[in-house]
């Protein structure tokens, strides 16, 4: 499609170091695994469409600014991209490439009908008013054009981005749509406010998702999660809701880090009080009473049995793995562990639940959202997270028995269920000559 403002629409690419690197180890080593047919390896070796988009925005004492803009589509074999928008000074093309390549993996390992996409801004949102993030995002939303849209690719919330955003991108993507079809153009987007077309529940399917793949994780291996003890990093959306399941499950709380400090209390730290906190604190947990504030660098060796890593991506490496004591690493953030801390991990028993399956309760959320938008439905809260969980349940049996087939790790046994299904899929249709 034609973009108004300054697009470049480029092929893919050479790999390079960090998450991009990350993804396209993970995807060798599982295409190796299941012997993916050479073409298909090659076709998703590459990213279909990279997209780049640099945007004036008048600040409020009337300078201008130019952003940079990223959305990266990976691939829609199965349906149209689908994926988050971040808001944060890393953004960039390779880690929105690693991201958007998450995404194809984690729609085809739970069986929804998406491929990948992912993008944001290169910004740190923190510096700028509401209004100027509101005219940045419509900006940024009109700039992308027609390379997103309910059937072609579809946004949903990321770091630092959230449902009023999400309602600014709808609103303007709408806005741009000749008025005879502007209602039903709504689901461009997922995670919007539930006035605005939102699924309630969208707010916490993440880390709902999480606590539910911690669940199945300790049926299956019969660990009694009451009394167990539990850490998190990023208290946003994902670390908090994460957190509160967790929590209605008996299990404790005993720190958390997030960007401003990273506090601790063996006896216990209450998730809603943080997060009533850190809602009046600019999202941050720092200033938390009932408290004592750690150096960033000993959170990972906290003795504990749970951890949650749910903000950026390269977070658990080869220099901090050794300190991790816990029994389990649930993903919540996408990419949060290297491969060589992984592989240290997996040699000590530690079981780590791979992010595309782990924190896919957000994207299956953002299905039923666009499916309630297509079909002018509205769903209760218990309705969407039984549908999810269900979801999640089957994933989870899936991972397992591919891991079981070829005697391989979690990560490599979700890997082959989504290549499996993308290989199913092109070989069924073929391949375009
Ligand atoms: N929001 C969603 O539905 C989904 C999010 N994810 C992933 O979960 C992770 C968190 O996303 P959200 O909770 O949505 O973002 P958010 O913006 O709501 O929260 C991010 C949190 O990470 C913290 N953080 C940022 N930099 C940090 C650092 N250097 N050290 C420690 N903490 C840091 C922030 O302070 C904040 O507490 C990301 O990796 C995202 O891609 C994955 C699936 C869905
Ligand atoms: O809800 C969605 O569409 C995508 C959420 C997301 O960005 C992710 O799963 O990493």
């Amino acid at each position: 499609m034609i973009n108004p403002i300054n697009m470049e629409v480029m092929k893919s690419a050479v790999p390079k170091k960090g998450m991009y690197e990350n993804v396209l180890r993970q995807f060798n080593e599982a295409a190796d695994i299941v012997k993916l047919d050479a073409g298909i390896r090659k076709i998703l070796m590459n990213t279909n469409n990279e997209i780049l988009v640099n945007f004036p925005v008048k600040l409020d004492d009337g300078t201008v600014e130019v952003f940079k803009g990223y959305r990266v589509q990976h691939n829609n074999a199965l349906g149209p991209y689908k994926g988050g928008l971040r808001y944060h000074p890393t953004v960039d093309i390779d880690a929105a490439r690693a991201l958007a390549i998450w995404m194809t993996w984690k729609s085809a390992l739970v069986g929804l009908p998406y491929g990948g996409g992912k993008g944001g801004i290169q910004i740190d949102p923190n510096q700028y008013s509401n209004s100027e993030l509101e005219r940045i995002t419509r900006r940024f939303t009109y700039a992308l054009g027609d390379n997103i849209g309910p059937d072609i690719d579809i946004p949903a919330p990321d770091v630092n981005t959230n449902a009023k955003i999400m309602a600014w991108i709808a609103d303007t993507y709408c806005s741009i749509k000749s008025p005879t079809v502007r209602q039903i153009n709504m689901h461009v987007v997922t995670g919007k406010p539930v006035g605005s077309g939102g699924l309630v529940g969208r707010d916490r399917a993440t880390g709902f998702g999480v606590v539910k793949n911690i669940k199945l994780w300790a049926a299956l291996n019969k660990v009694d999660l009451k009394g167990k003890t539990f850490i998190v990093q990023g208290f946003g959306n994902v670390g908090y809701w994460a957190s509160h399941f967790l929590a209605l499950e008996g299990a404790k709380l005993i720190a958390v880090q997030d960007a401003s400090a990273t506090l601790y209390n063996k006896e216990g730290l209450d998730p809603e009080a943080l997060n009533a906190h850190a809602t009046q604190n600019k999202g941050q947990v720092q200033g938390f009473e009932n408290a004592s504030v750690l150096e960033a660098q000993d959170f990972f060796g906290i003795e504990c049995d749970i951890i949650i890593p749910a903000a950026l991506g390269n977070q658990i490496t080869i220099e901090n793995c050794h300190e991790i004591k816990a029994q389990v690493i649930a993903e919540g953030a996408n990419g949060p562990t290297t491969i060589d801390a992984e592989r240290e991990l997996l040699s000590r028993g530690i079981t780590i639940i791979p992010d595309i399956l782990c924190n896919s309760g957000g994207v299956i959320g953002s299905y039923y959202e666009w499916l309630q938008n297509k079909r002018s439905e509205n769903w209760k809260l218990d309705t969407v997270l039984e549908m999810i969980a269900d979801k999640l349940e089957t994933a989870f049996q899936h991972m397992l028995e591919k891991s079981e087939e070829y005697k391989v790790n979690w990560r490599v046994g979700a890997y082959a269920v989504a290549l499996t299904k993308l290989e199913q899929t092109y070989k069924e249709r073929g391949v375009f000559p």
